[in-house]
Formats: structure tokens, C-alpha cells, sequence
């Protein structure tokens, strides 16, 4: 074994290591996973549940011609490392280092570029369509987690892969977590499965052992498989669902052994058509706090390997002031709901769901669902709150157009991540909720400033009968408990100045007063307004002899809250909008993007400075 990770050709070396060197080298990619995710965070429990898998895909496969395809991605650092970049982990998730999520344009062994789930199965089939056209021969493998197969689209993915015959070779990582323990039906099938050899060795066992009774042993034994034993026996023998969509069914075995996976990929070599491999793996094997606690460990902060404990933990963040209130008004309303799409600790709603469980609904990766299921609950005058990142809501969008705001219905959409929010990079970025919102009939749109403002507006919004969105970035936020704002559904002209008035959305406030302390060092004396409402625009607070104003928002410039202020105010108006620019934009540490990006407070001023003297 070479001393350092960086040092093998990888993936290379590993078609000449032996079945020990291999196990040996599951060890080393275990203690460099820990030692390097815990100088600079990232998705721990994961990657350690796919070692073995990930080190006999690339023995068995010839990437990167084989095309390995990984669902969400978070769990391809292992992939990463073998494939030459175990000399960048330095460098995980920050300003200008490497990607958390596979990216074509970081590495050509990245098939496909991933970070939101359930893509995995419907990317393999086009790419397997395209090798059939084309009568080009490599394997496309995608690998899917068991939360990932709660999301709609893999079955969608499923159905048209069975009835395509084509060869697409699937690989179902299942070690029963999504982020926390894993729900539904489909979650309680493939525990079925997990089991399903024990199931059957024991029932082939009683069977051999009643038909072995002298003379009326055989009877018996047909008597006891009954047409109800025989569907559960079909049902659990092997994964017939699966076989059932046209797939050949391997399975279920041991994923964290080197030897069975390769055993199986062997056997997969050999079937035509679709094939189907449910591997069975433990999410954090290897660390102990995270084999404990998968769900902490699933996206975790830096932290001392030796005690696990984060180095910087999270303080008052916006997800927790929502999850805190929201208990607190449905104390007081029994007809509060709460929704999760599988992300229920993030999103701040564990309280809710230890106090409410009856009235709390975590749907699995499944965020279409969970929306017109809340429109579902406020058909029948139930008050449903959805709790789901921006990113991920964009899956839902025509649900809130076509369920919740065409009906009118009173759900309240509780938008977290929504801005900016930095090592997860260009997938999870919430850049473009306002701008896919704001063009939606009867839906009001609101922006807090601070945890005070939120908990105003929940209020607020469950008071309306009519669909509210609420807006609030990632981490920490101002927030006084001692204090109670009120909310009133305008915005707030916090002060004046002659020269320019600073319209600040939501978060950005801070940005804004930064920005106007600066200007009057340099004789421009700037005004802010605090938008807390995106839609309907409130102009109350627009001043009669105002001449400039400048919008600020932690979303994109195209569509956002600046452009269709501009369409509303008097010619006399002049209105520049700063947003973020029409483009992906890339992970780092949020406060390297806002200065990049000149959309930090200095900046901000810098810009506005610049148009006064017409140097810009
Ligand atoms: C559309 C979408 N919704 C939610 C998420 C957040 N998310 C990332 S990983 C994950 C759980 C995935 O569970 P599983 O597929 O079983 O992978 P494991 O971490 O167990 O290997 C979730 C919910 C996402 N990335 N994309
Ligand atoms: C991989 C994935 O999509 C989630 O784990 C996401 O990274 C969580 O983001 P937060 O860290 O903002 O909760
Ligand atoms: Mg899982």
C-alpha cells in the first residue's frame, strides 16, 4: 500500500490489486474521508456507506467509457478519489475547489453532472438510448440511494427503461436512510427484501422439514403455500416489482463486501436487458458517531474526528425561528398542518413532528407530492405549511400553479435556502424562486429581513385565506425573542436621503445599511426601504421627490423584484436593479460570492458611488 491516497493511478491501480489490497485500501479511504471531511465539512455518512461499492465499480468497470451515473452525487467522494483527485479534498466544496457533486467539467469519469435527486435512472436511460442508436458498446450504471427511489421521477424513469429493453444496469445503494430514517411504502418493500433471503432460507427450511414427515409430509407442505403464501413468497423472493417493470432483479446482497459486489456485477454481465441490483450498505460505516447518527453526519459541518462534535454550530438560524413558531401557532390552531419532503430536521419542523406527529407529513423526496398534497389538506379547510428548499421546490412548480394558486387555496410555503447559499454550489443555490413565483396569480410573496420579521409574517400568512410564499435564506439570522414585530403586509421605510433610495429584499437589509453608512462618507446620502413584501408590490413607501432608487436582492436580476418594480414607478424614476447576473452560479464560501459577485455591502456602495459620478 503506497503512504498517501494521491499517490496510486487511480483507477488504474485497481484492476492489479489483490482481494486483501483492496480490503486494505476500503481502510485507508475511510480514515482520509474522516480526516479530510472534517477539516472542511461535507457529506460524511454517505460516502463512507459506499466504499467497498465504489471501489469494486471502478475494478469492474472501465470508466471512463463505462458511464457511472450517481443519484444526487453527494456520495461521490469515494468516486473522486479513485478516479485521481484524492490531492483536491484539500480543497472540498470551497472558493474555486472542488465539487461536492460530480461536474463534467471537473473530471471526464463524471458522466453526469448531479446534486438534485432522482435524476440518476432517467440520465442513464437517455445515455443508454443514445449508445443504442449510435451501436456503441459501455456499460451506463446509475446509482440510485433508497430515499432517491422515493422521488416520483425514478419511477417514471423505471417504467420506460422496463419497456425499452435497453441495458441500463441499476444499482440501488439501500442502507434504509435518506437523510433521516427513510419513509413509505416503498421504504417498507425493500425492507421486505433486505430480509427477504433470511424470509425465504427460513420458509424453504420449514418446507423441507414438514415434507419430510412419513406419508402425509408432502400434503402438508403444498397445503402450506397457500395462494396468499405464494404472493408474499413471489412478492419478497425477488423483488418482483422490479422484474414485473421489465428489470432482472439481483439481490439483495451485502454492498460493503468487495467480493459479493464484484460478484454481482459479474452476474449483471451476463443478463440482457435492464438489471436491477439492490446492494444493502450502512450509511457512516466505519466512523462511529456517524454509524450512529447518519442523519448529523449526512451533510455535517468541520469537526473533531476525535469527539465528532462540530466545530461551529449552527446558532439561531431562520429554519429554527420558522419550526419554533410554527409549534407555537399550532398550539393555537388545530387546523395547522405541517409538510416535509424528506427533509424535516433541515427545515427546522423535528419539534413539530415530536408534538404534532399525527399533524406532520414527511412524503420522502417528493416535493410535486407534497405540494398538491397540501392542496389536498386545504380543500379540507386543513391550514398546510410546505417546508422545502427553493432549489428543490422548483420541481414543484406547476403544482403551485395548478393546485394551490389556480384554486386559491390557503397554503403557506415555507421557502428555506432561498439566496444564496454556497458550498453546495449550482444546484442548491435558491436564486430563482422569486423570479418563478412572482409571475403566479394570487400568490403573495414575502422577504423577512431578520427572525423577528419571519415570525411576524407565518402569522401573517396563516391569517390570509389565499396561497403566501415566504422567503429566507440558509444559517443564522437577527432574531430577538424578546421582540415582537408586527407585520402588516407593506414595506418599511427604515430612513431618507436625497440622493437614492436602497431597496433591500428580505436578507439584504444588512447589506443595504452597510451600503448607505459607506455612501455618506462620500457625500450621498442614500435612503433604505426594507421589502418585506416581494408581491403585490407595496409603493406606499416610494418618497415623492425620490429620483434614483436602487433594488438589492439575494436572487436573479432576470425576473426579480427590481425588474418589476421598474415596470411600476413614474418615468421620473430612474431604477437599477442589483441581483445576481444571468448565469449558474458556482460554490464557495458565501461571503467570497457576495464580494465576487459585488453584491456585499462595500460593493453595493462602490456601484452606486460609481453612477453618481457617472463613472458607471
Ligand atoms: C430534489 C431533491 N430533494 C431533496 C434533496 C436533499 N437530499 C439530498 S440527499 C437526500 C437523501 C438521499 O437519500 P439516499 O438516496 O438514500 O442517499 P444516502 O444519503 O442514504 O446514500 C436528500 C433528501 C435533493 N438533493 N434533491
Ligand atoms: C445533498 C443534499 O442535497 C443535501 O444534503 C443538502 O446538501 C443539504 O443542504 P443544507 O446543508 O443547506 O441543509
Ligand atoms: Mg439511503
Amino acid at each position: 500500500m503506497k503512504r498517501n491516497l494521491a499517490e496510486y493511478n487511480f483507477p488504474e491501480d485497481l484492476k492489479n490489486m489483490s482481494g486483501e489490497e483492496l480490503e486494505l485500501l476500503s481502510y485507508a479511504i475511510r480514515d482520509f474521508l474522516v480526516d479530510k471531511i472534517s477539516l472542511t465539512g461535507g457529506h460524511l455518512a454517505s460516502n463512507l456507506g459506499v466504499v467497498e461499492l465504489t471501489i469494486a465499480l471502478h475494478r469492474f468497470y472501465d470508466c471512463p467509457k463505462d458511464k457511472i451515473i450517481w443519484d444526487v452525487g453527494h456520495q461521490s467522494y469515494v468516486h473522486k478519489i479513485l478516479t485521481g483527485r484524492a490531492n483536491r479534498f484539500d480543497t472540498l466544496r470551497q472558493t474555486g475547489g472542488m465539487s461536492g457533486f460530480p461536474k463534467s467539467g471537473e473530471s471526464e469519469y463524471d458522466a453526469y453532472d448531479t446534486g438534485h435527486s432522482s435524476t440518476s435512472l432517467s440520465a442513464a436511460a437517455g445515455m443508454a438510448a443514445a449508445r443504442d442508436i449510435k451501436n456503441e458498446d459501455y456499460n451506463v450504471v446509475a446509482v440510485i440511494g433508497d430515499g432517491s427511489l422515493t422521488g416520483g421521477m425514478a419511477y417514471e424513469a423505471l417504467n420506460n427503461i422496463g419497456a425499452s429493453k435497453s441495458k441500463v444496469i441499476v444499482i440501488l445503494n439501500d442502507n434504509g436512510m435518506s437523510i433521516s430514517r427513510n419513509i413509505g411504502g416503498i421504504s417498507k418493500h425493500l425492507g421486505k427484501l433486505r430480509t427477504s433471503n433470511k424470509y425465504l432460507d427460513a420458509k424453504k427450511n420449514i418446507k423441507e422439514n414438514i415434507s419430510r414427515i412419513p406419508a402425509v409430509g408432502e400434503g402438508l407442505a403444498k397445503g402450506l403455500s397457500g395462494a396468499k403464501d405464494w404472493l408474499k413468497y413471489a412478492l419478497l423472493s425477488g423483488g418482483v416489482m422490479f422484474e414485473e417493470l421489465g428489470f432482472t432483479y439481483l439481490g439483495p446482497i451485502d454492498g460493503n463486501d468487495i467480493p459479493s459486489v464484484l460478484g454481482i456485477l459479474e452476474q449483471a454481465q451476463n443478463v440482457r436487458g435492464p438489471v436491477f441490483i439492490h446492494v444493502m450498505t450502512k450509511k457512516g460505516k466505519g466512523y462511529r458517531n456517524a454509524e450512529l447518527n447518519p442523519n448529523k453526519y449526512h451533510g455535517i459541518g468541520p469537526f473533531d474526528p476525535e469527539t465528532g462534535a462540530e466545530k461551529f454550530p449552527a446558532g439561531v438560524t431562520s429554519s429554527k425561528v420558522m419550526g419554533e413558531t410554527l409549534v407555537k401557532l399550532a398550539d393555537d390552531d388545530d387546523r395547522i398542518v405541517a409538510i416535509t419532503a424528506a427533509m424535516g430536521t433541515a427545515t427546522g419542523l423535528a419539534e413539530f413532528a415530536e408534538k404534532y406527529p399525527k399533524r406532520y407529513f414527511d412524503v420522502g423526496i417528493a416535493e410535486a407530492h407534497a405540494v398538491t398534497f397540501a392542496a389536498g389538506l386545504a380543500k379540507s379547510d386543513m391550514k398546510p405549511l410546505v417546508a422545502i428548499y427553493s432549489s428543490f421546490l422548483q420541481r414543484a412548480y406547476d403544482q403551485i400553479v395548478e393546485d394551490v394558486c389556480l384554486q386559491n387555496l390557503p397554503v403557506v410555503f415555507a421557502i428555506d435556502r432561498a439566496g444564496l447559499v454556497g458550498a453546495d454550489g449550482e444546484t442548491h443555490h435558491g436564486l430563482l424562486d422569486i423570479s418563478y413565483l412572482s409571475s403566479i396569480p394570487n400568490l403573495t410573496i414575502l422577504s423577512p429581513s431578520d427572525g423577528n420579521d419571519l415570525k411576524a409574517m407565518l402569522s401573517y400568512a396563516f391569517s390570509l385565506n389565499s396561497p403566501v410564499a415566504i422567503r429566507y435564506p440558509r444559517g443564522n439570522c437577527d432574531y430577538d425573542e424578546n421582540r415582537e414585530e408586527t407585520f402588516n403586509g407593506r414595506n418599511v421605510r427604515l430612513s431618507s436621503g436625497k440622493d437614492v433610495d436602497i431597496w433591500a429584499v428580505g436578507s439584504m437589509l444588512k447589506r443595504a445599511e452597510k451600503a448607505k453608512e459607506l455612501l455618506e462618507l462620500r457625500g450621498i446620502h442614500a435612503g433604505v426601504v426594507s421589502v418585506r413584501t416581494i408581491k403585490p408590490i407595496d409603493m406606499s413607501v416610494i418618497s415623492s421627490n425620490c429620483r434614483n432608487i436602487v433594488t438589492i436582492e439575494d436572487g436573479t436580476a432576470l425576473g426579480g423584484f427590481g425588474e418589476k418594480l421598474s415596470a411600476l414607478v413614474p418615468a421620473s424614476i430612474k431604477v437599477t436593479n442589483f441581483g445576481w447576473p444571468d448565469k449558474f452560479i458556482e460554490h464557495g464560501s458565501c461571503d467570497d460570492l457576495y464580494k465576487l459577485y459585488k453584491l456585499d455591502g462595500e460593493s453595493i456602495a462602490e456601484r452606486i458611488s460609481d453612477r453618481f459620478e457617472g463613472k458607471a
